[in-house]
């Protein structure tokens, strides 16, 4: 499976700017021969938390619409990172996922709301876990501040998922506990972590990429520098399941102890 990272630069507040850029990366990460391009978190808005009455998808239509007919015209599964939605009177950190022939496969509202930005004072959180098949391949996404919460992780990641799907707004001065959290979570949940973050500046923070994509052994394959662009990984999903023989850590879990 090549794996497309989109490790790119979030315009704050401006929407159409954000489209375009994502329209034009899952062009060219298909002709790169790509079978799913994976975008950072709160693509369409950015940070912009004040500005959600004006600038939040309506219920994700355009997202929906734009993400749907990409990965059906480019023959390429979309991990649609997170954008900002309306839904109802409440607004969301919503990701959609689609599949090459652009169905809709999978849904998820951000559950753990990130205080230090005031996420929670503006959005609010989901309830339920996103688990989806791409290409026959079994996985699971969360958001960036998920990370931080091992007993979700492993939650989604039951069922037999092989890769962990998790776009971010990561900021720099803590990119040392990204690496050690992504590491951790693939080694604990014997799965591929795909983690991709953004690069640039908002008023309150400095991104810095370190996009990563880590082995079901905690080995690091690829960390992006900081750098915009689109950056490519084969991964073969099997060996996700190879490991999980010698190491049966789902299987001897103790939940009548710690649950
Ligand atoms: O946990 C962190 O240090 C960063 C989390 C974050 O920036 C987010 O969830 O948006």
């Amino acid at each position: 499976m090549r794996v497309a990272i989109d490790q790119l630069d979030v315009a704050l507040a401006r929407p159409d700017q954000n489209f375009a850029q994502v329209a034009a990366d899952v062009k060219e990460a298909a002709k790169a021969g790509a079978d799913v391009i994976v975008i950072p978190e709160m693509w369409n808005t950015g940070y912009a938390l004040d500005q959600l009455g004006d600038l939040a998808d309506l219920d994700g239509q355009r997202t929906k619409q734009t993400l749907a007919r990409l990965a059906r015209d480019n023959q390429i599964n979309i991990v649609g990172g997170s954008v900002a939605i309306k839904r109802g009177k409440r607004f969301y950190n919503t990701t959609y996922v689609y599949d090459r022939t652009g169905q809709l496969v999978g849904d998820y509202d951000k559950v753990h709301l990130f205080g230090l930005m005031n996420e929670g004072e503006f959005i609010s959180a989901g309830h339920a876990p996103n688990r989806f098949a791409l290409d026959g391949v079994k996985a699971a996404s969360a958001i960036c501040y998920d990370l931080r919460f091992p007993e979700w992780l492993r939650t989604i990641s039951k069922g037999g998922s092989q890769i962990l799907f998790l776009p971010a707004q990561w900021p720099v001065q803590r990119i040392d506990q990204w690496r050690i959290l992504l590491q951790a979570r693939a080694i604990e949940n014997q799965c591929f972590v795909v983690a991709v973050n953004r690069v640039g500046d908002d008023a309150a923070n400095h991104f810095g990429g370190n996009s990563m994509v880590i082995d079901p052994l905690g080995k690091v394959l690829f960390e992006a520098g900081e750098e915009q662009g689109l950056f490519y990984v084969d991964i073969d999903p099997a060996e996700a399941l190879a490991i999980r023989g010698p190491i049966p850590v789902f299987n001897d879990r103790r939940p009548d102890l710690y649950e």
